[in-house]
């Protein structure tokens, strides 16, 4: 059971389930049942740990449950958390009428002639959209997120994303930058040429483009992309990013030190988790310095592990493309005297597209993730079930994770540039054991491993992540003429906002082994608990 109080002024929530262990999810002051180990941090954008040996959870937040007031102050602290840093908290702006135009408008005086600005279609700085729509009744409940013992309904607002009336820039004197930061992702281009569209739509004329990341800023030897609509037209009929991506970088002081000195006024950072604590860093950076820049993020990973968000771009087509591989693998396997397809996918700390991979599939016998650890031996081992599997149906398909079962293998302890742990093959390692079994037990198998890697990654994004991509990269443009800066745009329960990126990147988001999602995915495969 999950209890949580307030001692010596700071609560604390502890946990005792099956396996006593608890789950994190990003919010501090947000409690889950969880039925996994947790995974360590990695990497040097992962501060937190979530290691198993953690007990209980330190809210920041000074919550007493017997206090009559705790929603409210926990509301309170909410709204604080996710109030969108201004301009304005630092500077003396001010705002204008905006130059974005909406194609279809109501008269701009109302009927009586009384003067009433009628333009519809805006968005107003008070609207909100609400972050969580269930009110779980229990904490026992599937996938139940709680603030307190009872799992009581408290509201979560967010600020609703789109464009505003008044804007805090005059276009025609602005300078814009993009740049697309970290591992490929299909739909940058189609981001990159949302925004170059809208700014254009403002009146603004000077748009670049920031070659390979971060290391654009830096590198003398790379010169700025200039962008307009006729550059930009058709980059979405591919894959990849016009300005290039990379990983590792310099200091954040000499990244704003480059700002500066190329007079930027907006900078849109596409990336992921590290990209995004990079984004911060660099708006808390040019405060400090009292720049007028809006620095907006726009989240990209095909592993969706950003925290709150429904999905994020490049996951839908990455899944959609894992097919191939699990299809091959599947004809293979079905084709071979007791055939076992083995297909790895990526996801280096998340399994959300092996999970979706293989519940779309419905070819998928064994599903493993980096958040539901397995045995391969024993009695309950993976091994083991293959066995049964190739006696009653004749052939196995498995989907494993690339983070998936990294306890089993040796560590490489290497990291790469931009200090993201070097993960060790679990898909090699599972063929040779699969191979080792059956020879040991003197019965044929016919392993075939595919690793598409990159081909889920490298290709032009399909129709539902390029309208995703097209409403974030309106909406990024939309968010810097509003004079937000250190905000992310995404979509939370169908409707899209703004947050401020602090609340995003407190740590990669994990599949919840509790979550509906999970136990269908079990049902689908009819897999058994590996553990
Ligand atoms: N904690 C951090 N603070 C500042 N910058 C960071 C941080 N972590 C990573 N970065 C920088 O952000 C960039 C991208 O980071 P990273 O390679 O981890 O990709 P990512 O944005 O997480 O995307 P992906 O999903 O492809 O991993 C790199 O240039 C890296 O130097
Ligand atoms: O080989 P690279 O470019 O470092 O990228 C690999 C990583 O990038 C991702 O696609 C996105 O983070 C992961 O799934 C994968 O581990
Ligand atoms: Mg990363």
């Amino acid at each position: 059971m999950a209890f949580a109080s307030s001692i010596n002024g700071v609560a604390v929530g502890f946990f005792r389930t099956q396996h006593d262990s608890l789950q994190w999810k990003g919010d501090p002051s947000v409690f889950l049942l969880g039925h996994s180990r947790c995974r360590p941090s990695e990497g040097k954008s992962r501060t937190k740990s979530l290691s198993m040996d953690v007990r209980a959870v330190h809210v920041k937040l000074d919550l007493d449950f017997k206090d009559p007031n705790w929603k409210k102050h926990y509301q309170d602290d909410f709204d604080n958390r996710f109030n969108l840093p201004h301009l304005k908290d630092v500077l003396e702006v001010k705002p204008r009428p905006t130059t974005f135009s909406l194609v279809s408008r109501g008269p701009l005086v109302d009927g009586n002639g009384t003067g009433k600005d009628m333009r519809l279609g805006y968005v107003n700085d008070d609207d909100r959209a609400l972050l969580k729509v269930i009110k779980f009744a229990s904490p026992t409940s599937a996938g139940a997120e709680c603030i307190d013992p009872d799992c009581s309904w408290v509201e979560q607002w967010v600020h609703r994303a789109g464009p505003r009336k008044q804007i805090y820039y005059d276009p025609e004197e602005v300078k814009a930058g993009i740049v697309t930061c970290g591992g490929l992702c299909p739909g940058l281009n189609d981001v990159i040429r949302q925004i170059v569209f809208t700014l254009e739509k403002y009146g603004v004329k000077k748009i670049v483009g920031i070659p390979f990341g971060y290391r654009g800023f830096l590198d003398e030897g790379l010169s700025e992309i200039p962008l307009s609509r006729q550059v930009v037209q058709n980059i979405n009929l591919n894959g990849g990013s016009l300005l290039g991506v990379s990983r590792g970088g310099g200091s954040i002081s000499d990244i704003v030190d480059s700002i500066q000195g190329r007079g930027f006024d907006m900078l849109f950072i596409l990336g992921g988790n590290g990209t995004h604590a990079g984004a911060n860093e660099i708006h808390n950076e040019c405060r400090r310095r009292r720049m007028k820049v809006s620095v907006i993020g726009v989240p990209k990973t095909i592993d969706n592990d950003i925290l709150l968000m429904d999905k994020t771009f490049g996951f839908d087509t990455a899944v959609e493309e894992a097919q191939r591989a699990i299809n091959s693998a599947y004809i293979e396997a079905h084709s071979a005297y007791h055939g076992i397809g083995l297909v790895k996918l990526m996801g280096r700390s998340s399994g959300f597209i092996t999970m979706h991979a293989a519940l779309s599939s419905g070819q998928i016998d064994i599903c493993l993730i980096p958040e539901v650890p397995f045995n391969l031996e024993g009695q309950y081992g993976v091994l083991r079930h293959l066995e049964q599997l190739i006696q009653t149906k004749g052939s196995a398909v498995i989907c494993v994770a690339e983070g998936a079962g990294q306890e089993l293998l040796e560590k490489s302890n290497a990291t790469d540039a931009s200090g993201n742990v070097v993960l060790s093959d679990i898909g090699v390692h599972i063929q040779q054991k699969i191979k080792g079994h059956f020879k040991g037990i003197g019965f044929p198998a016919d392993v075939k491993y595919i690793d598409p890697t990159y081909m889920i990654r490298a290709c032009r994004a399909n129709a539902s992540d390029a309208i995703l991509c097209t409403v974030l990269g309106q909406n990024a443009v939309h968010g810097a003429f509003a004079g937000f800066s250190g905000i992310t745009t995404g979509i939370c329960n169908t409707h899209y906002v703004y947050l401020p990126i602090p609340e995003v990147i407190k740590s990669p988001r994990f599949v919840d082994p509790n979550s509906r999602m999970w136990h269908r995915c079990l049902t689908s495969t009819g897999q058994p608990d590996f553990a």
